[in-house]
């Protein structure tokens, strides 16, 4: 699967939610599409879910225009937190429903994957609680097989071991059965193990798309003597900065050439990773992550 967007805008009535938005994702792969409230996340996921038509620009999936088009939009599954209120089916049902509906449904590890998390699927939809709701989403997008399976959020509601369940589970699917999965989620540090790429969005915009692994080696941090650490980084892409007593701690994001960073080393600073969410609250700070590079 290739999914493209090229110069993609959306927007509603006054209201730019996504500006000129490029990006190329490919399977297997899970991506990480993560911003602050309001950046354009689910935006975005409607879009490539074919909820919404774009403004402007362009979306291709395996080189064909999306929008309306059956032969791709089939590849498709969109899972959000969805109310249920309404539903009088059980889970059973509407997993029987998924199966009639999506080629690739696997409605015997749909009943696994409930049975790991101990849902009951008998029950109507509408008297499940908010997290087993979202248990039931989960569970659609994983046994779905659809070759873009897209996860917005889903997760809301659900208590912590739930959410390690799920967690196994996508890491087991993509070992199984790999596909394009695009998990949006403001869990970051949770599900930084997850994710082969990393999407930001900051009002509207990409602010950073590359693989994790590039992402977090860009990033370090550094602790010692306050002095020491001022003078070995006025000239380095500081992103956040914690001081205790004579103790500095700075987050760097730029690539670090090795002699820096023997450097460092030598002068007795303590030399750290840093976590994707550190990247990102810097990033989404206004900061420019490329600049000092
Ligand atoms: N149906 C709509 N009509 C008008 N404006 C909308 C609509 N949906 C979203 N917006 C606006 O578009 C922008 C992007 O919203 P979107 O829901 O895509 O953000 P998000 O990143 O998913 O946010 P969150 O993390 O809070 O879920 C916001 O300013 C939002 O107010």
């Amino acid at each position: 699967m290739e999914l493209k967007l090229s110069h993609v805008s959306l927007v509603y009535g006054k209201e730019q939610a996504l500006d000129d938005v490029s990006l190329q994702l490919h399977s297997p792969k899970v991506y990480a599409l993560i911003g602050r409230n309001g950046s354009g996340k689910t935006s975005l996921l409607s879009l490539i879910a074919n909820y919404r038509q774009h403004s402007s620009g362009q979306i291709m999936l395996n080189g064909e225009p999306l929008f309306e088009n059956s032969r791709q939009t089939k590849h498709v599954q969109f899972l959000f937190q969805r109310n249920f209120d309404e539903y009088d089916e059980s889970g059973e049902e509407l997993l029987q429903t998924a199966e009639d509906f999506i080629a690739s449904f696997d409605i015997e590890a749909a009943r696994r994957i409930a049975s790991r998390f101990g849902l009951d699927l008998s029950i109507p939809m509408k008297n499940q609680s908010t997290g087993r709701r979202s248990m039931f989403q989960a569970i659609r997008g994983l046994a779905s097989r659809a070759p873009v399976t897209i996860f917005d959020e889903v997760y809301t509601g659900m208590d912590a071991p739930s959410r390690e369940i799920f967690y196994e589970e996508i890491l087991k699917e993509q070992e199984s059965h790999p596909r394009l999965i695009i998990i949006s989620t403001h869990l970051i540090s949770e599900m930084e193990h997850l994710f082969d790429e990393v999407i930001m969005l900051d009002q509207g915009r990409v602010v950073l798309a590359d693989d994790y692994e590039s992402v977090v080696s860009k990033g370090i941090t550094l602790t010692g003597e306050l002095g020491l650490v001022d003078r070995f980084t006025a000239n380095l892409h500081v992103v956040k900065s914690r001081e205790l007593g004579g103790t500095k701690s700075v987050v760097i994001f730029q690539q670090m050439e090795e002699s820096l960073l023997k450097e460092a080393e030598e002068l007795g600073l303590e030399i750290g990773r840093v976590t994707l969410q550190d990247i990102f609250t810097s990033v989404t700070k206004g900061e420019d992550p490329n600049e000092g590079q």
